[in-house]
């Protein structure tokens, strides 16, 4: 499905979030947006997603080509897994389909299929208070692909794990893009992700946000690896662009507190 960002700007109150935003995402790409606190990317990743409407501009989807069996063509993935204590895994999966008319048994396929895919099939029944965190965010990534999403929309999906469960999730979320070729919107403040899971990368300036530069790195995602020199390098490339403006936000923010 192909999306396309055409003049978006927004505005919260005094606070110009972003201005005049144009970007096209194609089918099957992985888009990582990166830049210094307060630049915007999740302001563009709910305008995105429809839940909120952009002061102007428009987001257009090509909703021609969706995959087979697709409830919501874009689903979200969230940084605190927002799963619901109260129900099992399966129940937390279930709640995503529940408002569409599938029977019982449809329902169970999907849930069995996406517990499968997320390597879950032997949690079903447990609660999120006995799961770590990192088997919560699997948890979170099976509920978006319950719906079969044309466009997995990732707020900072891994910054709330510690250190190894992101190098494993990060593992498993290359693995998932290189084999479903899912089109996905990824917003980060990890380089390394965003080197690791993109075909391309958007960095953004603040104040208000508009896109600096548009990095493109042509690396197989299936063939990129931890620590790979040429992965560094574009590590490197995207830290000196967006690097200054880094340190401003941060200094700015200590300021206030
Ligand atoms: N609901 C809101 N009301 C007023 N201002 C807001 C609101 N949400 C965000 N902002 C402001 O809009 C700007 C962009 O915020 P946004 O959260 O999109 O940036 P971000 O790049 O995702 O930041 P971070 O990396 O810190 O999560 C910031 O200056 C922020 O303070």
């Amino acid at each position: 499905m192909r999306l396309t960002i055409k003049n978006v700007s927004h505005r919260y109150d005094q606070v110009e979030a972003l201005r005049d935003i144009n970007l096209a995402i194609e089918p099957g790409e992985v888009v990582a947006l990166i830049g210094p606190s307060g630049c915007g990317k999740s302001t563009l990743l709910s305008i995105i997603g429809g839940m909120l409407a952009p002061s102007s501009g428009d987001v257009l989807i090509d909703d021609q080509a969706k995959p087979e069996g697709c409830l919501n063509p874009l689903t979200y993935v969230f940084q605190d897994f927002a799963l619901l204590p109260w129900r099992t895994v399966a129940g937390n999966i279930s709640l995503v389909l529940e408002d569409h008319p599938l029977s019982k048994s449809e329902r169970d396929v999907r849930i069995e299929e996406v517990l499968a895919q997320t390597n879950l099939s032997d949690f079903r029944d447990a609660y999120p208070k006995q799961l770590s965190g990192g088997m919560k965010q699997r948890v979170g990534i099976a509920r978006a692909l319950a719906v079969r999403p044309a466009v997995l929309l990732m707020d900072e999906p891994l910054s709330a794990l510690d250190a190894q469960t992101r190098i494993l999730l990060l593992d498993e979320f290359s693995d998932l893009f290189a084999r479903t070729g899912m089109t996905a919107v990824y917003v980060t403040h990890n380089l390394n992700e965003a080197v690791r899971l993109a075909h391309r990368v958007v960095a953004l300036r603040r104040r208000p946000g508009t896109i600096k530069e548009i990095h493109s790195i042509d690396i197989p995602i299936q063939d990129r690896r931890e620590g790979m020199h040429e992965l560094v390098s574009h590590e490197q490339a995207l830290w000196n662009l967006i690097r200054d403006e880094a340190i401003a936000a941060d200094k700015e923010l200590e300021n206030v507190a």
